[in-house]
C-alpha cells in the first residue's frame, strides 16, 4: 500500500509529496521520509543532513542554493503555515528561470522534493512557522549563492500582506540580481 501521494508540478523534476496520515483517538502518525518511496520516484541521492528552522510570522528567508556541491531538498513543515517557492536554475532546463510556489502548511502536510540546481526561499504567513528539511549535500557555506527575493526578471508573486513588515537577514537584503546567473 502507497503511503505517500505524488503530483508533478510546472517545473521538471520539482515534486509535491503528501503522505498518508493515520489518525486516530491518540492523534496522528505519519511517515515524514522513506528512501524507496522517494527512490520509485527517481531521486536517487542519498540525504546526508537534516536542517530544522523556526520563522516568525513575514520572515522571508531566500532565495538560497548552493553552486558547488548543491542540495536536493526535501522540505515540510512541522508548525504553521508558510509560501514556499522554488526556482530552476539548471542552465540547460527548459523551465530555467521559472518559479513556483506551494503553500505547505501542518493541516496539508505537503512536502516539496526540490532538485539540486532550485534556488529556494519561503515567506511565513502564520504567526510561526517549524520548518523541516532534508539535504542530499553537506552544507557549504563558501558555494553558497543567493538570488534576491524580488528580483524583477523572476518577478515571485510572494503573498505579501504588508512589505513594511517584511523581516529579511542582512545577507538575504543584499542577494545577487538574477541576471548574475543568466549565461
Ligand atoms: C543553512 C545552514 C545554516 N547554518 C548556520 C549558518 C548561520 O549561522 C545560521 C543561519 O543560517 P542562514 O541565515 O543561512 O539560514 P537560512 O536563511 O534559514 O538559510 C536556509 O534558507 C533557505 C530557505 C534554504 O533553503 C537553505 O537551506 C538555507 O540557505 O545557521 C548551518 O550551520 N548549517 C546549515 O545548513
Amino acid at each position: 500500500m502507497e503511503k505517500f501521494e505524488y503530483k508533478a508540478t510546472t517545473l521538471p523534476d520539482l515534486i509535491q509529496i503528501k503522505p498518508q496520515v493515520f489518525e486516530d483517538e491518540r492523534g496522528y502518525f505519519l511517515e515524514s521520509y522513506n528512501q524507496a518511496f522517494l527512490e520509485r520516484l527517481g531521486v536517487k541521492k542519498q540525504f546526508v543532513q537534516d536542517n530544522e528552522s523556526c520563522s516568525k510570522k513575514n520572515v522571508l528567508r531566500g532565495l538560497h542554493f548552493q553552486y558547488k556541491e548543491p542540495q536536493g531538498k526535501l522540505v515540510r513543515v512541522i508548525k504553521g503555515m508558510l509560501f514556499d517557492v522554488a526556482v530552476d536554475l539548471r542552465q540547460n532546463s527548459p523551465t530555467f528561470g521559472k518559479w513556483e510556489g506551494f503553500i505547505l502548511s501542518d493541516e496539508n502536510k505537503m512536502q516539496l522534493y526540490i532538485p539540486e540546481g532550485f534556488a529556494h526561499g519561503f515567506l511565513v504567513l502564520s504567526e510561526e512557522v517549524i520548518f523541516h528539511y532534508k539535504c542530499t549535500s553537506f552544507y557549504r557555506p563558501e558555494y553558497e549563492g543567493g538570488i534576491l527575493w524580488n528580483d524583477p526578471t523572476l518577478a515571485i508573486q510572494w503573498p505579501i500582506e504588508d512589505i513594511g513588515l517584511l523581516i529579511l537577514s542582512e545577507k538575504d537584503k543584499k542577494q545577487q540580481s538574477f541576471a548574475t546567473y543568466q549565461k
